[in-house]
């Protein structure tokens, strides 16, 4: 369902910044999986769901989404994937609702469908995530987790095959959490939806099939499947206040374009310039300080 290689996604700050959020990043997700992402507060877990949901678009690398190339895609074939292939859901359920309709109605009102059509599945959703018996009460009038019941149910509108949740139960208690995690995984088994998770909540990580986690934008521990999952979590552990240390990447974009960090820079002296000495040697493209190159005439 989901290939990602080497995914990189840089956020352009101002002229001077840019923050380098997704690092070569892989992963694959099989069709029909419900699988957690865990990781650090920044290390790029909402930047990898941006991603795979065609919020944004990757800077370089791999990304296939339902066979669909997300890198490539054009504008309008993008909007059509938002549309049409995944669903999202987000923590805070403002995003997606309108507090004075009712429950139906705001099922009701993204769908692409016409008619009886519409009314029929936007009961059977709101039936599907428990909330049959409360389709005609008005949104403010519904708790915190019934109205992130509501939320999912809308995310299901359109018949996605990929549902993206950014820490789904961040805002509700750790019984609301197990509901809302038990609604996902109905939706799994029934509707054969991929499903990907980020959450904060290790609790919550022993309900799916799989969790990975992320750190400094690159997956730090991968595929352990769920008998293994307490190794994860151990590993995340392990995440907090480890010395960081890791192998430079250089982004090279679709243009040949490559984003050397500014600390090699500094390292080779050439400061704020414009230009460096390219030379290839022996298979190897090396870079120079243009004035202290051996190769200057
Ligand atoms: N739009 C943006 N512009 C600039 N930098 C960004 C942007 N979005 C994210 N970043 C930066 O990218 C890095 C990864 O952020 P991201 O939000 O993906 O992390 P996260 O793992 O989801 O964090 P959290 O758990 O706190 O939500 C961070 O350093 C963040 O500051």
């Amino acid at each position: 369902m989901i290939t990602c290689e080497d995914l990189v996604k840089i956020y352009k700050v101002d002229e001077d910044l840019e923050v380098m959020a997704l690092q070569g990043l892989d992963l694959n997700v099989e069709k029909g999986e419900m699988m957690g992402i865990i990781g650090n507060s920044g290390s790029g877990k909402s930047t990898l769901l941006n991603m795979l949901g065609g919020l944004d678009r990757p800077t370089a690398g791999k990304l296939i989404v339902d066979g669909k190339d997300l890198l490539r895609m054009s504008d309008k074939d993008l909007v059509r994937y938002k549309l049409e292939t995944v669903g999202f859901i987000w923590q805070n359920n403002a995003k997606n609702l309108l507090p004075y309709l009712t429950a139906l109605e705001n099922v009701e009102l993204p769908m692409l469908l016409k008619g009886r059509h519409k009314r029929e599945r936007a009961k059977e959703l709101l039936e599907m995530v428990g909330m049959g018996h409360r389709i005609h009460n008005k949104l403010h009038m519904l708790s915190g987790g019934e109205q992130q019941r509501v939320a999912i149910a809308i995310s299901l509108a359109n018949y996605p095959k990929l549902l993206l949740a950014d820490e789904p139960t961040g805002s509700v208690d750790t019984k609301t959490a197990d509901i809302i995690l038990d609604v996902f995984r109905t939706l799994n088994q029934e509707l054969g939806v991929t499903i990907v998770i980020v959450t904060h909540d290790m609790q919550l990580t022993k309900k799916m099939d799989r969790v990975v986690a992320i750190r400094d934008g690159r997956t730090s521990s991968e595929i352990l499947r769920k008998p293994y999952y307490e190794d994860v979590l151990r590993e995340a552990e392990h995440i907090e206040g480890e010395e960081e240390s890791h192998v430079e990447l250089a982004v090279l974009d679709k243009a040949g374009r490559l984003q050397i960090p500014r600390d090699y820079l500094d390292a080779i002296g050439v400061g704020n310039a414009n230009k460096l000495q390219v030379l290839l040697e022996n298979g190897r493209i090396i870079l120079e300080n243009p004035n202290e190159s051996d190769y200057k005439k």
